[in-house]
This record gives structure tokens, C-alpha cells and sequence, in this order.
């Protein structure tokens, strides 16, 4: 079973993560996997934090020469700011807790009932771990995950959809997702709306507000039968939303039209099914964006997660000191204003983690040929019941 766990603390040493269950004999292209963490580190609306880190993956164990073992793989990503962090974060050193110390709990953070369960004085016990520098290592995992899944084609992307009340509400092809994404500061593909977002982040900082928005995912060339509707947490529709809510700041996941089903009668929410000699069994539209009864169709995957406004504003908002519990306003020295378009790179690499995991699972095999071997064999089969890749 494909799985992963995560360590280490925003302004602590590094980031380090340990990913089980990948298949030997799959080879690595460090390039790419960097590419998607220099991804995840822009877009427009990013704070001073990203002007310090340059993230890498360094990995530590589980591959000889870029090619998998078949064992864990861990992966290390330093934390630059590490080194303005010393006296913080030490944990080897004694630290001077009691003049470091942070009692002012922040809104929208995990800070209060971070607090109260774990009983702490200290909200920087809290926020190390819960800050969304954790996401450098869900790419870096999702990144090795696409690879794995390159093998069979299967192919991802996502963009930018709406920040504030800005939509882009245009239908775009996945190869054009694809080719254009990169290019534009906030993912968005369209350059009109692209423009128009940009000034809406402007004014809400100068406002000292922040923006959250709706980030698309999409997957191509799946293959029908990821997930099973036999058991609630065997289907792969959970198991997206699981893992994307997951994410710090992601309040909402629809697959398809999402909550338009609620809006559109029977006929225009269902898919109709056709078969033809040359084409095979085939959907002429994705309503339900390729996911029935818990399993893949084989269509597009097409999901849409919702991100919430940055909660650290530089506008104050009200709280309290965990400690004295007197009333205070907050200020801030630096946080991200808008940080949707690095949001939608982690959601795609958190979907490539979940479609991995259910592909091994379906398809089988500790090493590339015999995943290659039984894939085929599936193929074959799903073949001769008339589906055509
Ligand atoms: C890529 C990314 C960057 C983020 N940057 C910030 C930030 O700079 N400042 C901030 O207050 N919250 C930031 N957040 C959001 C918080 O981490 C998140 O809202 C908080 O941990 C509470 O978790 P919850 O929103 O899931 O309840 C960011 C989230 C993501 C996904
Ligand atoms: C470090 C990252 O994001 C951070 C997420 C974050 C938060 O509270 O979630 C707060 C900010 O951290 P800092 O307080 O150090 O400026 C962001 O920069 C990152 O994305 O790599």
C-alpha cells in the first residue's frame, strides 16, 4: 500500500518525509520533481518567505542511481530560513522559551485549540507544525508519484479558476491547461482575467485584507476501476476529498459540477454511455467528472477545491493572549497575501498521490515490468469488453 507521512517544522531544519510502496525499477527525473517545487513557490500574492527558500529535494534513502528500490524513499527539503531561526527552533540546544515566547493566538490559524488540547503557553508549538510549509512536501511526494504514473501515461494538470470574486468561467482543453499554465504569474489561463486578478490582490493588500479562491485539477488518460464502490473507504471519490481537505486552507472539493447537481435536473447531470466500433464505450460529457460509484470511468478527472482567504491579515483582527486571556489586536511581520496558485500546484500533486496509491492497488506489482504486465493485462481485458483507451 502507497503511503506517506510528514516531519519537521516551518522554521525548523527541514522538512522530511518518508514515502512507502512505490515499485522498484522506476526512474526518478530530479529535474522535474524540483520543477514542481519552484512551481509551488510562485505566484502573485506570495509573501517575503518565498523570497528566502529555494526548495530541493534532497533524498536521503530508497533510490541507488535515480532508479526506486522498492523500498521507503525519504526525502529531505531545508528549510533555509532555518539559519535566522536558531535560537527558536534548536532541538538539540536549550531554548529561552520564556522570552520567545508567542501567547497571542491568531483567527483562522490552529493556534487557540492547538493550545488548549496540546497544553501549551505557547502558540509556536502549534504553528511550526500546522503552517502550510508542510505542502513543499506533499509536492515533493505527488511529484515522484506522477512519475510512477507516467510509465502508463496518465498525465496531470490544474489552474487557477477564481481568486476573490474574479472567475474565469471559459472551458479550456487539458492540453492547453498544460502548455499555458506555467507562463502566467497566478495560473490562470485566460490573460484578461489573469490582469484583473492581479489588481483585485493588489488592492486587498493595500487594503491589508487577503483573497482565497478555486483552484481545477485535472487528470487524463485514467483507466476505469480505480476505487471500488464495495466499501465506503474503498472509494477514490473519499479518498480525494480526504486527502484535498486535508490541505491547509482547502474548505471545499467538488469532482465534476460539484454542488451544480443540485441545480440541474437528472438529464443534465449524468453521463450517457455510447459504444462504437472505433471509439469503444465513451461518455459524450463529464457531468460527473469522471468518478461513479466510487471508481474511476476512465474519463477526465476534474475537481475543484476551494482555498480560504490567507487568515493572517495585516489589517488586525481581534483575539486573545492564551495566557492573560486580555483582548489584543494583531499585527504582523510578514505572511503570504494570496496564496491560490501555489494551492492549486499542492492539490495537484495530492491527487497524483491518491491516483497512485489506487492504481498500485488495482493494478499490482512490486517492480515496473510487472506493473507493466498486469496493466496490460487489465487493458486487454477491459479491451475485449469493448473500452478503448
Ligand atoms: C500554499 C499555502 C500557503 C499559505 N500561506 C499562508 C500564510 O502565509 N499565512 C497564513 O496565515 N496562512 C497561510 N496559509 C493557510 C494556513 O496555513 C491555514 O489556513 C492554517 O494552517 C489553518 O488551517 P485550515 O485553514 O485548514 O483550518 C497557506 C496555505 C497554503 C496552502
Ligand atoms: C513557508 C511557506 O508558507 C508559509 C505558510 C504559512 C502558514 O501559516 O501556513 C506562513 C508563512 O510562513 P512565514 O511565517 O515563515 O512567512 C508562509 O510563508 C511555504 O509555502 O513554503
Amino acid at each position: 500500500m502507497l503511503r506517506y507521512l510528514t516531519s519537521g517544522e516551518s522554521h525548523g531544519k527541514s522538512l522530511i518525509s518518508i514515502l512507502d510502496g512505490v515499485p522498484a525499477n522506476i526512474e526518478l527525473n530530479i529535474e522535474e520533481i524540483n520543477y514542481e517545487l519552484e512551481k509551488r513557490q510562485g505566484g502573485y500574492g506570495r509573501g517575503g518567505r518565498m523570497k528566502i527558500e529555494k526548495d530541493k529535494i534532497n533524498i536521503l534513502g530508497g533510490v541507488r542511481g535515480k532508479i526506486t528500490l522498492g523500498g521507503p524513499i525519504s526525502i529531505e527539503i531545508k528549510n533555509k530560513d532555518y539559519e535566522n531561526w536558531v535560537q527558536y527552533m534548536n532541538p538539540m540546544e536549550d531554548i529561552d522559551f520564556e522570552t520567545k515566547k508567542v501567547d497571542k493566538v491568531r483567527p483562522g490559524h490552529a493556534d487557540l485549540v492547538g493550545c488548549l488540547k496540546y497544553d501549551f503557553d505557547d502558540a509556536r508549538n502549534v504553528l511550526e507544525r500546522s503552517s502550510a510549509r508542510e505542502t513543499a512536501s506533499k509536492v515533493a511526494i505527488g511529484a515522484i508519484c506522477k512519475q510512477v504514473l507516467k510509465n502508463f501515461n496518465i498525465d496531470f494538470t490544474s489552474h487557477v479558476v477564481q481568486i476573490g470574486n474574479i472567475k474565469d468561467n471559459n472551458k479550456y482543453e487539458f492540453d492547453y491547461i498544460k502548455e499555458n499554465v506555467d507562463k502566467s504569474q497566478v495560473r490562470c489561463i485566460n490573460q484578461e482575467i489573469e490582469k484583473e486578478i492581479i489588481n483585485e490582490i493588489d488592492k486587498v493588500k493595500s487594503e491589508g485584507d487577503t483573497l482565497g479562491g478555486v483552484v481545477e485539477i485535472r487528470v487524463k488518460n485514467l483507466i476505469p476501476g480505480l476505487g471500488s464502490y464495495t466499501q465506503f473507504d474503498k472509494k477514490i471519490d473519499g479518498e480525494l476529498a480526504m486527502h484535498l481537505m486535508s490541505v491547509q486552507a482547502i474548505k471545499g472539493v467538488e469532482i465534476g459540477i460539484g454542488f451544480d447537481v443540485a441545480n440541474n435536473p437528472g438529464s443534465n447531470a449524468m453521463d450517457e454511455i455510447y459504444y462504437d466500433d472505433e471509439s469503444g464505450i465513451k461518455r459524450k460529457t463529464n457531468h460527473l467528472g469522471g468518478i461513479e460509484g466510487g471508481m474511476t470511468t476512465g474519463e477526465e478527472l476534474v475537481i475543484r477545491c476551494a482555498m480560504k482567504p490567507i487568515p493572517t491579515l495585516y489589517k488586525p483582527l481581534k483575539s486573545i493572549n492564551i495566557n492573560t486571556l486580555e483582548s489584543y489586536s494583531a499585527s504582523i511581520e510578514r505572511s503570504d497575501n494570496c496564496a491560490v496558485p501555489a494551492c492549486s500546484v499542492v492539490c495537484e500533486n495530492v491527487v497524483a498521490f491518491v491516483i497512485c496509491k489506487y492504481f498500485l492497488d488495482k493494478i499490482g506489482g512490486d517492480n515496473l515490468n510487472d506493473l507493466k504486465s498486469n496493466y496490460n493485462s487489465y487493458i486487454k481485458r477491459l479491451g475485449d469488453r469493448g473500452w478503448k483507451r
